[in-house]
């Protein structure tokens, strides 16, 4: 590895907290885990706005319960008072936001959005990417494919973002069982609880400077109790 990353708590206090914009479209119980985790100190982080598309949706009611400010977009016939990508990137850039946490966002972000913020941006997808991905695989929908396809394992990923759906590069994945007898709904509450702790791990990553690029462009996390160390290496405690 060319440079090491501290992360005890002292070295973590020398690097600056960072500011996360976060995307939802429906509950937004991710949303809420890297809030809570910001808030415990896990995150070295803050979330400082959150944009949906819908908002009515439990992730913009905890917001402003939470009085995170909340825009809305994109703009479409439904939505004329939202701002248009032009005017989220301004917005975002006025609240010096560093990264970028889609978490169950259902729209495609424009290529505007990825290149203003190039290597961060996150997505969670509920599947072992690249499998079950792309337009029209989300929520309940990617769960019934993995069922009906006989899949014996399944799991959420965490990856950057490109101008496709689920194309950018792989971070990091769970896997969990798929069981005989699953429905989709007993499937997708197995992977979430799985999402909950993957995104929080790879936002703590995120926020300590703790991603590290592969020379062929491959993201990889490094420990945070010995920064030296990558977590998918094989010398790493995890992969034992
Ligand atoms: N540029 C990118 N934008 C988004 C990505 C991405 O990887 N690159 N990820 C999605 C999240 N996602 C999967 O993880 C995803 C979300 C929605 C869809 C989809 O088919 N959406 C429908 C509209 C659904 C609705 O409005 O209710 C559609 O486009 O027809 C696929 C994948 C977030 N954005
Ligand atoms: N392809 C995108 C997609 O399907 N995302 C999925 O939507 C759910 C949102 O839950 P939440 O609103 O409770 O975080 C999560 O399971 C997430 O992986």
């Amino acid at each position: 590895m060319e440079s090491y990353v501290a992360t005890d708590n002292t070295s973590r206090s020398l690097i600056q907290r960072k500011r996360l914009a976060v995307f939802v479209s429906g509950e937004g119980s991710n949303f809420k885990a890297i809030h809570e985790a910001a808030k415990e100190g896990l995150v070295h982080g803050d979330i400082t706005i959150l944009v949906t598309d819908k908002p009515g949706c439990g992730g913009a009611e905890y917001a402003r319960d939470k009085q995170i400010p909340v825009i809305i977009f994109p703009r479409s016939m439904s939505s004329p008072d939202a701002v248009s990508a032009t005017e989220l990137v301004a917005t975002l850039r006025n609240f010096e936001v560093n990264f970028l946490l889609l978490a169950g966002f259902l729209k495609l972000i424009p290529v505007e959005l990825v290149q203003a913020f190039p290597r961060s941006i996150l997505n969670i997808h509920p599947s072992l990417l690249p499998a079950f991905s792309g337009k029209g695989f989300y929520g309940l929908k990617v769960h019934k494919a993995v069922i009906a396809s006989g899949a014996r394992y399944s799991g959420p990923t965490v990856h950057f973002v490109d101008e496709r759906y689920d194309t950018g590069r792989i971070v990091a994945q769970r896997v969990v069982p798929v069981l005989a007898d699953d429905t989709a709904e007993q499937l997708a509450a197995r992977v979430l609880h799985q999402e909950h702790q993957l995104y929080v791990e790879v936002v703590s990553a995120l926020c300590e400077d703790r991603i590290v690029w592969r020379e062929d462009g491959v993201p990889l996390l490094c420990c945070r109790e010995n920064p030296n160390k990558l977590l998918s290496s094989k010398n790493s405690g995890n992969n034992r």
